[in-house]
């Protein structure tokens, strides 16, 4: 069933056409990947679900609905949820104090009720505080709750950026590049934490430049080049597409 379907998208910045006419779908309870050479148009694809950017044709629909015109909080709450390829998290919050901003856009009680210290706003806040620790828990740095998010190694950063989101309660997850700057043992811990991801009813996006990440974790890629959708298909029909052999055999000659 199809959670989210991009339907002849396009979105161009002046004469760049950075989205060109960009179809599939999302279906729900998949681990689905985004990618192509660098400038490929996958961020701009991000940006316009995300509703950083608006569509110049085509339309979106998440869950049956035109999202198309709805701003990056509204989207959010519709249950879209994402990181971003240069971390975004709040260097001088701690860890737990992040995840607990991201789950600030799902409490009931209103400014006023926090303000004069209401019963209800208690109870929900201390059910928020021990929901923050369990995510810190579920994507494995629980340890380092109290540590300023600008203290943590870069990897952790990440899996932060995760938890925050996820924090939300999404139903999709959009993950912007989330191995880069990663090792290999923490791209493997990143490999496993997805798949949990998915196992708990989440539906995960992702771009990432790790082949070795995406040929594992995703059962369909999508791919892009110059704007246009190249190929879609399962991991080894990727693999052996002769478009996308010779778009990435391009890039490693120009580059
Ligand atoms: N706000 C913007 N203004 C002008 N041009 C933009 C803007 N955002 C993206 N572009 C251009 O659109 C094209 C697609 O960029 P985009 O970031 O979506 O590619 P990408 O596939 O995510 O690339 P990368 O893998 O390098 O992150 C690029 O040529 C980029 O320079």
């Amino acid at each position: 069933m199809s959670l989210l379907s991009i339907q002849r998208v396009t979105k161009s910045f002046g004469g760049l056409v950075a989205v060109n006419n960009v179809s599939f779908d999302v279906n729900s309870g998949e681990i689905i990947g985004l990618i192509g050479p660098n400038g490929a148009g996958k961020t701009t694809v991000f940006n316009l679900i995300t509703g950083i950017y608006t569509p110049d044709q085509g339309e979106i629909i998440f869950d049956n609905e035109s999202i198309v015109g709805r701003k990056p909080h509204q989207i959010v709450q519709l249950g879209i949820a994402r990181t971003f390829q240069t971390i975004r998290l709040f260097p001088r919050l701690t860890a737990l104090e992040n995840v607990l901003a991201g789950a600030h856009c799902r409490m009931k009680s209103g400014v006023i009720a926090a303000l004069l210290r209401l019963p209800g706003q208690k109870k929900e806040e201390e059910e928020k505080l021990y929901e923050a620790y369990s995510l810190l828990k579920f994507v494995g740095i629980a340890d380092y709750h109290d540590v300023l998010a600008g203290n943590l190694s870069y990897g952790n950063q990440r899996l932060l950026e995760i938890a925050r989101a996820l924090a939300t309660h999404p139903r999709l997850l959009i993950l912007d590049e989330p191995a880069g700057g990663m090792n290999e043992k923490e791209t493997e811990g990143l490999i496993e934490l997805i798949a949990k991801i998915r196992d708990r009813g989440i539906t995960v996006l992702l771009i990432e430049h790790d082949m070795n990440v995406v040929m594992k974790i995703c059962e369909r890629i999508v791919v892009l080049e110059y704007g246009s959708k190249i190929a879609e298909g399962t991991p080894e029909e990727i693999r052996r597409n002769p478009k996308v052999i010779e778009a990435y055999l391009g890039t490693e000659e120009d580059g």
